[in-house]
């Protein structure tokens, strides 16, 4: 439809003034410096596999402020705190967002959330170009989500690569049939089929219903977005599908530790 506001598009446009923004200020050689004293890569893949190999739901929790179709959906917020509660209830990863614009997000609440405990960290960003898989390390991310409506096949495939050989694992999310072809070609360990279209916001959990015969046997699928009641997470795992990216339901709620284990481990 061309009347959608393609906020996609919007976002990248801008992430591609940040980061050259960024360069000019911190160059690669230097980036490239400082990211090789960070503190060593946690394991997020082997963190969430575990969880599943132990038949329990491998849950990412989402460090997040606001969303741009949401705008703030948590103040006060502090990822810290946010961060030690997730992982006292059992959460597997965390994923914290750092984009500014969009999302009121910061380096810094990634930095924090990862000091306060000891779960592998996702950076949620919308990453386009090598550099910021640098800073992502840098900044100790153990984990870089790849957007494929975000990335040709060959960027896509550089990025991937590079993130490997810092020593970070990725996140590849797809919407459609598609985008999970071209995702498959990397034979990714972590695929995410995020249940919210980027372009329009819709959010329908059928997206992962649909696509899982497509999904390869040899990727740990991800379930992204939209789940909100335990019988969400019952039909995911019903369908056989044991990890999950969860960011609103728990932000909305006074204590997000509290609602995670509410929803993925009830008493
Ligand atoms: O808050 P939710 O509906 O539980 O969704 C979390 C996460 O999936 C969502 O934040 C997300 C998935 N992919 C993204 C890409 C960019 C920004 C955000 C996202």
């Amino acid at each position: 439809m061309s009347d959608t506001p393609d906020i996609l598009k919007k976002i990248l446009e801008r992430k591609a003034e940040e980061i050259t923004e960024r360069q000019a200020r911190l160059p690669l050689e230097k980036l490239s410096a400082r990211a090789a004293e960070a503190d060593p890569p946690r394991g997020f893949v082997r963190a969430l596999a575990d969880k599943v190999a132990a038949g329990q739901p491998g849950v990412i929790a989402e460090i997040k402020r606001a969303s741009p179709s949401q705008g703030v959906i948590r103040d006060p917020y502090d990822p810290a705190t946010i961060a030690r509660g997730y992982e006292a209830a059992g959460a597997a990863c965390l994923s914290v967002l750092t984009d500014r614009d969009f999302f009121q997000g910061d380096d810094s609440h990634l930095q924090s959330a990862r000091a306060a405990c000891g779960l592998p960290v996702l950076r949620k960003d919308f990453i386009i170009h090598p550099w910021q898989v640098v800073e992502a390390r840098m900044l100790g991310a153990d984990c870089v989500l790849l957007i494929a409506a975000a990335l040709d096949d060959a960027r896509m495939a550089e990025l991937h690569e590079l993130a490997g050989s810092l020593g970070m694992d990725v996140l590849v999310e797809v919407h459609d049939a598609d985008e999970l072809a071209r995702a498959a070609a990397l034979k990714p360990r972590l695929l995410g089929i995020n249940n919210r279209d980027l372009r329009t916001f819709r959010t329908r959990l059928e997206t992962t219903l649909d696509l899982l015969d497509r999904v390869p046997r040899s990727s740990l699928l991800v379930t992204e977005s939209g789940i909100h009641t335990p019988a969400d997470v019952s039909r995911m795992r019903a369908a056989g599908v044991d990890a999950f990216l969860v960011g609103e339901a728990f932000m909305r709620a006074p204590q997000p530790g509290d609602a995670l284990q509410d929803l993925f481990f009830p008493a």
